[in-house]
């Protein structure tokens, strides 16, 4: 300022002060008003006349500001920054700086206000966007499967959005995945979309169904054996299930039921990431990822002292739960789509099923999860000669929306013994359609699965 009078400095400052963006307010060490700027009256919502008839505290007292910077700053003596709310709802940054007369005490407070609403909205939409990139990241993804390897991955409700977020962050990783959820939920499926998102994807994924081995086979399925190791073994001996996996993934599917007696072992290969094969000395290194699963509560199964604590805590590092298919409803419909599609294209159909029909399949309860989705959707679209499947086509117990519903309430014109073969048959056919195969239904209703495959064959000629 050089070479200017004093009118002229004053009146360059007071333009600067009025074009400026950001609100100036400066107040003497009693909190009144010295000079406020044009901008400060515009985003703080305040008239001239009002900052300058009125005390700081006046202000804070009337609801002008939310709270007041100068007060803070005449409390500490130090510059103070704060986020406040004007009485127009704008968001306010706003940093007071004391000047200090010659004896230390404040002189003034100059305060210096800018609004950050839009900044806070522009926040506030890039979050909503960030999280808009992520879920087309896992579109993306799915979407790079379909012309993949899984070209079935329906993921279309928030909760199994969230699942495919996490099973490809765990993919990236080796670490051991427990997968829980009731039958049919798709725990396996998922287990194969980890290993083909993982740095292993090249290598095999060999599933192990722990309920289907007897007991006395589980350590030569699972570890293998060398040559003349026990009667009746392969001469040159054999690799097991484990070393198969190696430079892979091994899924133990429904883990829950392994036998107590092999749980010590199986805790030692996890744990080392070696194994030793029945009848021989040298230890074999794995290098493999472990993916369990089971549709039991295994912390029950701890606490009956039916599975070793130390496994189950071994096999829960990331655990994923896949809900029920009646917990996330919007895959009910994309799943139909796919299946429909997919059975029109296998059998040359072109078979579609009626509004009513989806609302009726969007209702029900599906104790059997996608896999009875699945059979239910093969069987009508099978069994049936129109192109337009309507309602009639459907099950009972799916008109009724209701499980376990008495599927038969009138008596219809039958005999005692043909109603009751009814009954039979149909309740046989669910529990097959519902567990994925004759064996499981048999274990579900606690009978023998040559018992069914007999009455199977008896009500198919009875009912005919
Ligand atoms: N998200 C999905 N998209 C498409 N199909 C699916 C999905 N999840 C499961 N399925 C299909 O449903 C059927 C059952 O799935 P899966 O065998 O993986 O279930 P599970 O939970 O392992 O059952 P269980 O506990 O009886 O072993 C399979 O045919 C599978 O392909």
């Amino acid at each position: 300022m050089k070479g200017l009078d004093m009118d002229k400095e004053v009146e360059i400052l007071k333009t600067a002060f009025e074009s400026s963006y950001d609100g100036i307010h400066i107040l003497d060490n009693q909190g009144n008003t010295l000079y406020i700027n044009n901008a400060c009256t515009r985003i703080e919502g305040i008239s001239r006349e009002e900052a300058m008839t009125k005390t700081i505290k006046e202000l804070v007292a009337n609801g002008v500001y939310s709270e007041s910077v100068t007060l803070k700053v005449l409390e500490t003596k130090e510059p103070t920054t704060i986020i406040q709310t004007a009485k127009n709802g704008n968001q306010l940054l706003s940093t007071g700086t004391p000047t200090f007369k010659e004896d230390g005490s404040i002189d003034k407070i100059v305060v210096n206000s800018r609004d950050i609403t839009d900044l806070n909205e522009l926040k506030r939409e890039l979050s909503v966007k960030e999280e808009l990139a992520k879920q087309y990241q896992i579109e993306l993804e799915l979407l790079k499967q379909q012309h993949g390897k899984q070209p079935d991955f329906i993921a279309k409700s928030p909760a199994m959005q969230k699942i495919i977020r996490l099973a490809l962050n765990v993919a990236k990783v080796d670490s051991t995945v427990l997968i829980t959820g009731e039958s049919g939920v798709g725990k396996g499926l998922l287990a194969e979309f980890i290993h083909n998102n993982s740095n292993c994807a090249q290598g095999p994924f060999i599933k192990i169904d722990c309920s289907s081995i007897p007991e006395s086979l589980f350590e030569s399925e699972l570890f293998g054996y060398e040559k003349g190791a026990f009667t009746g073994a392969e001469k040159t001996g054999k690799a097991g299930l484990l070393e198969l996996a190696n430079g892979g993934t091994v899924f133990l599917d429904e883990i829950g039921e392994m036998p107590l007696s092999m749980q010590p072992k199986l805790m030692r290969a996890i744990q080392h990431r070696e194994i030793v094969p029945v009848g021989g000395k040298l230890v074999k290194k794995l290098e493999l990822r472990i993916i369990a699963a089971t549709n039991v509560e295994l912390t029950q199964k701890v606490r009956e002292k039916e599975f070793r604590e130390d496994l189950y805590y071994r096999l829960n590092v990331v655990p994923i739960r896949i809900p029920a298919l009646r917990e996330r409803r919007e895959d009910i419909l994309p799943l139909t789509l796919r299946l429909t599609e997919k059975l029109n294209k296998h059998y040359g159909f072109c078979k579609q099923l009626t509004e009513e029909v989806k609302d009726l399949l969007l209702e029900y309860e599906w104790p059997g999860n996608i896999r009875e989705l699945e059979n239910l959707i093969e069987r009508i679209l099978v069994s049936t000669q129109e192109d337009v499947i309507d309602v009639k086509y459907l099950p009972v117990h799916l008109l009724r929306g209701k499980t376990g519903a008495f599927p038969f309430d009138d008596m219809g014109t039958e005999d005692y013994k043909t109603a009751l073969a009814k009954y039979d048959h149909h309740l046989l056919k669910l529990a097959i359609e519902r567990e994925g195969s004759i064996p499981k239904a048999a274990d579900r209703l606690g009978i023998d699965a040559t018992t069914i495959r007999r009455k199977l064959d008896k009500y198919e000629n009875l009912l005919k």
